[in-house]
């Protein structure tokens, strides 16, 4: 089928807002972004200026409509042109992806972050970045991904996609809101399955590229690296690009200080590893991207040339987590039965999702009626993943 023929196949969706008080989208702007703030005015001892922006902006979030960002801010003349379908209207009625997107900009022009002065690039979520990669659970999770060296390479690969995807369960800016859920049990089925497709892109010495969209940075970039380990030394890639995020975002989103701290943590734990990764990026084999784009309030059918031509020169994209995965099939009330191969059409390459579902959009899962009759929960809380893949 073309890319047109699977355009013409989809069903007409509309994109999520955040109207329906009392819904996920609705408590994310209503309960968990003022939390957020709450938790950023605590982290540092901002100057009264800081902390009055920071109040200002948690009313606006809250029951304000949207304004434009201030016209002397670097990235205005962007934001001026995303916002101007929605200034003047409320938060909830815009679209979730794009508010959301929004408010962590917002927030980081109340921190000062791209500000002249002593602020200026200070990541606001810090203190919650360093305690999880502080937490001695980490080791445990270390200890098991160590032993897998001495495993079958289709083991390795197995064991560290598993690791890579359940690793995305409980992101910092979901626990703000929900302090369970990083130890609620995960279900034991996957939503969608196509780790077989996965294992034939990366079967050993079939070389090529492969681009890793990370997500989140301690718990869930540890087992990245693990992943880009296993691929690079068993010549499952070549190369592997780790995608990064250019400034704070969505709380625990990985930039490549959180990856320099992955590697401080494992110059202890686990030395060898931080050998190879460090030798990987030394040589080249492992690159570094770290695009606007990805704190842009766009989808990926938006994606700038650049990243596109990296991904059409890849082997394989791997995009981790919900947003990315939100950002990709587009945030909209999909039909979960709509194929992941038709939405996904216009990625240019191979694409693969590992995600845990902690927003309610899903496609590529037919089978997912009987619980849907149980309510939305199962497709908020992180216990449910999937591995959807298009070659
Ligand atoms: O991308 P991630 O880290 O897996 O999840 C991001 C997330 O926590 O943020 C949104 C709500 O704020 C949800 O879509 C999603 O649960």
């Amino acid at each position: 089928m073309s890319e047109a023929d699977h355009a013409r196949a989809l069903p007409d969706a509309p994109p999520i807002l955040s109207d329906v008080p009392g819904s996920f989208t609705w408590r994310v702007l209503h309960d968990r972004h003022p939390a957020i703030i709450a938790q950023v005015s605590g982290a540092f001892p901002y100057p009264p200026r800081i902390r009055q922006a920071l109040a200002r902006l948690a009313q606006d979030a809250v029951a304000g409509v949207v304004e434009p960002l201030p016209a002397d801010a670097h990235d205005a003349a962007d934001w001026a042109r995303w916002s101007a379908p929605y200034l003047g209207m409320s938060w909830y009625d815009v679209p979730f992806l794009w508010a959301e997107n929004y408010f962590y900009r917002r927030l980081l022009e109340a921190v000062e972050y791209f500000r002249p002065g002593p602020w200026r690039g200070l990541d606001p979520f810090t203190p919650q970045k360093s305690a999880e990669l502080a937490d001695p659970a980490l080791d445990a999770d270390l200890a098991a991904l160590a032993g897998l060296t001495t495993r079958p390479a289709e083991e390795q690969l197995t064991a560290a996609v598993d690791a890579a995807l359940w690793g995305n369960r409980a992101d910092l800016a979901t626990r703000v809101s929900d302090p369970e859920a990083e130890h609620r049990k995960q279900a034991s089925d996957l939503v969608a399955d196509d780790s077989a497709v996965l294992r034939r892109l990366l079967a050993p010495g079939t070389g090529g590229t492969v681009c890793l969209v990370a997500d989140n940075a301690g718990r869930e970039l540890i087992p990245d690296l693990v992943l880009v380990d296993v691929l690079l030394r068993n010549r499952l890639a070549d190369r592997v690009e780790l995608h990064l995020k250019p400034q704070p975002y969505f709380v625990s989103d990985a930039m490549l200080h959180d990856l320099l701290s992955c590697l401080r943590r494992l110059a202890d734990a686990e030395p060898a590893l931080r050998e190879r990764l460090w030798t990987a990026l030394d040589d080249g084999s492992l690159e570094v991207v770290t695009d606007p784009f990805y704190c842009e309030p766009l989808s990926y059918h938006d994606l700038p040339g650049d990243l596109a031509a990296r991904f059409r020169a890849a082997k394989l994209t791997i995009v981790k987590g919900d947003l990315n995965y939100r950002r990709l099939v587009g945030d909209r009330h999909w039909p979960a039965h709509t194929p992941f191969d038709a939405v996904t059409a216009y990625f240019p390459g191979a694409v693969a999702a590992l995600r845990t579902l902690k927003s309610e959009v899903l496609v590529g899962a037919p089978d997912v009626a009987a619980l849907d009759a149980a309510g939305v929960g199962w497709r908020l809380d992180g216990t449910h993943g999937l591995i959807q893949v298009r070659v």
